[in-house]
């Protein structure tokens, strides 16, 4: 099981190579190392099982990130279900985990590849963070608001997707980190919440 302590931080050389491809078929140490992505995002979008494991929550993880240069991460994009009552914690833990049951976007991307995208740029209301980086760099980080995916899954088949908004952000995110880039290196330092005209605001 993936854990905090498994997680490299922004310093850590592995965080800016651009990984490597990964070949098919999967060798048991891959689809392992696949498995255990994916059911980290799972287990630390659980509050529950958050807690107890102390995991930061993750939409999103990067084969980088567990010091592994290989062109693979896992994207876990819920829906976004709001509790009845937002103040009663069961109502909470049951929206989660309807949410998490309900994923918008759920895979394990491999050599991806964005064929195509958007001039149309998009970023997140509220920034973004990353598991990798524990300082706090506010501020938009502007991705393409519309892209065409492609990549393999598990066993090797080649998949060619679209994606916009909250999950095509996601993806983006992830593969900046196969190509060691970080997301704060698409903020504009010298006016951080300054979007160009046009971005789109998600969330
Ligand atoms: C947006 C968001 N980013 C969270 N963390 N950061 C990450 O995922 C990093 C990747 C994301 C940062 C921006 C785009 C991709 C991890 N990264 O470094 C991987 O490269 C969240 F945790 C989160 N959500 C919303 C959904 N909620 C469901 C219930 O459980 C809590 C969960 C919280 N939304
Ligand atoms: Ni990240």
């Amino acid at each position: 099981m993936i854990l905090m302590e498994d997680i490299i931080r922004d310093g850590n050389p592995t965080l800016r190579k651009y990984a490597e491809k990964v070949a098919f078929p999967l060798n048991d140490e891959n689809r392992q190392l696949a498995a255990d992505m994916m059911e980290y995002l799972e287990v630390s979008q659980d509050p529950e099982q958050a807690e107890k494991y102390q995991l930061r929550a993750g939409v999103g993880l990067a084969a980088p990130q567990v010091d592994v240069s290989l062109q693979m991460a896992a994207v876990l994009v819920p829906s976004a279900v709001e509790p009845e009552d937002p103040d009663d914690q069961a109502s909470i833990a049951e929206a989660a985990k309807t949410a998490r049951d309900n994923p918008i976007f759920k895979e394990v991307i491999i050599n991806p590849v964005i064929v195509s995208q958007s001039v149309q740029q998009a970023a997140l209301t509220e920034g973004e963070g990353c598991l990798s980086v524990d300082d706090e760099h506010p501020g938009y980080v502007p991705h393409a608001d519309r892209i065409t995916l492609r990549y393999q899954d598990l066993d090797g088949n080649e998949h060619k997707i679209r994606l916009k908004d909250y999950p095509a952000i996601v993806c983006q995110h992830e593969i900046d980190h196969l190509h060691g880039v970080l997301f704060y290196d698409h903020i504009n330092q010298a006016e951080p919440f300054d979007a160009e005209d046009g971005t789109l605001l998600i969330g």
